[in-house]
């Protein structure tokens, strides 16, 4: 069976100022050129305003640079945002889309989320959609409710795209603990299934997650999508060997 390449993401939210993000970029960029396993993709996301910062101290290294967020028209009279080809010229490689905090906190809909996929494709950005069940559920009726929302949030793009499937139960975001290991299974399980006939697709959980759950849960995963657990750098150097180390078990 082929070895599926993991891929670890970390996104910075708001958390820190642009000085300690620049501290968190340079230990990350250190960390990297010691020892980022060869098998295992890392991306990081920090604010718009640290963009220019990551790509200078991650410029030769195999870290990947994205942002937090996307407008779906590429240029024009839109007061405070940010085009896909403004991402693409920052150096930006992936683009988070339809986080649960924007969806709550900004009003972004299904139709909003639709539109900055197209408009990422179209640059030739990663999306990585964000997508989570409101509270906790039968496996099998989180994996519906999941699909649906992929299904309109990708109508416009083609199923070779490729496109970081961000799974974030909203109920786990910004919890004490991840899901359980067995759901979290159960329903990557189903996913993946559902997502059969998208080829360039990756699967990542989010929400609450940290150094111990890739050794739990194997390679139901591709990968992580990590929040506050990975603002010590450690516990993202122990994630990044977990992803590693589950890439072996699943040749
Ligand atoms: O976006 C997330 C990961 O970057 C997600 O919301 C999880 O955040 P966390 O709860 O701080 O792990």
């Amino acid at each position: 069976m082929p070895v599926r390449r993991r891929i670890v993401g970390v996104s910075l939210k708001m958390y820190m100022g642009l000085e300690r993000t620049q501290h968190w970029l340079h230990a990350v960029a250190d960390m990297a050129a010691s020892g980022l396993p060869a098998d295992v993709d890392l991306f990081v996301i920090p604010s718009f305003l640290s963009l220019s910062d990551a790509r200078t101290i991650f410029a030769g290294s195999r870290v990947a640079v994205g942002a937090q967020d996307v407008f779906w028209e590429d240029a024009g009279a839109y007061t405070g945002e940010i085009s896909a080809p403004m991402l693409a010229e920052a150096g930006c490689r992936f683009v988070e889309i339809g986080h649960a905090e924007r969806r709550r906190i900004f009003g972004e809909t299904e139709d909003m989320i639709s539109r900055k996929i197209d408009a990422a494709v179209r640059s030739g950005l990663v999306p990585v959609l964000c997508i989570g069940e409101a509270a906790k559920a039968a496996p099998e009726d989180v994996v519906l409710d999941c699909m649906a929302q992929f299904a309109t949030a990708t109508a416009g793009i083609e199923k070779t795209a490729t496109v970081v499937f961000a799974w974030e139960p909203i109920w786990a975001i910004g919890a004490a603990e991840p899901a359980s290991a067995d759901y979290i299974a159960a329903v990557a399980r189903g996913l993946r299934e559902a997502l059969a006939s998208w080829p360039n697709m990756r699967l990542i959980y989010g929400g609450s997650a940290g150094p111990g759950l890739l050794d739990q849960i194997g390679d139901a995963v591709d990968g992580l999508f990590l929040g506050r657990f990975a603002h010590d750098t450690d516990a993202l150097r122990r994630v990044l060997a977990e992803a590693s180390n589950s890439t072996a078990t699943s040749a």
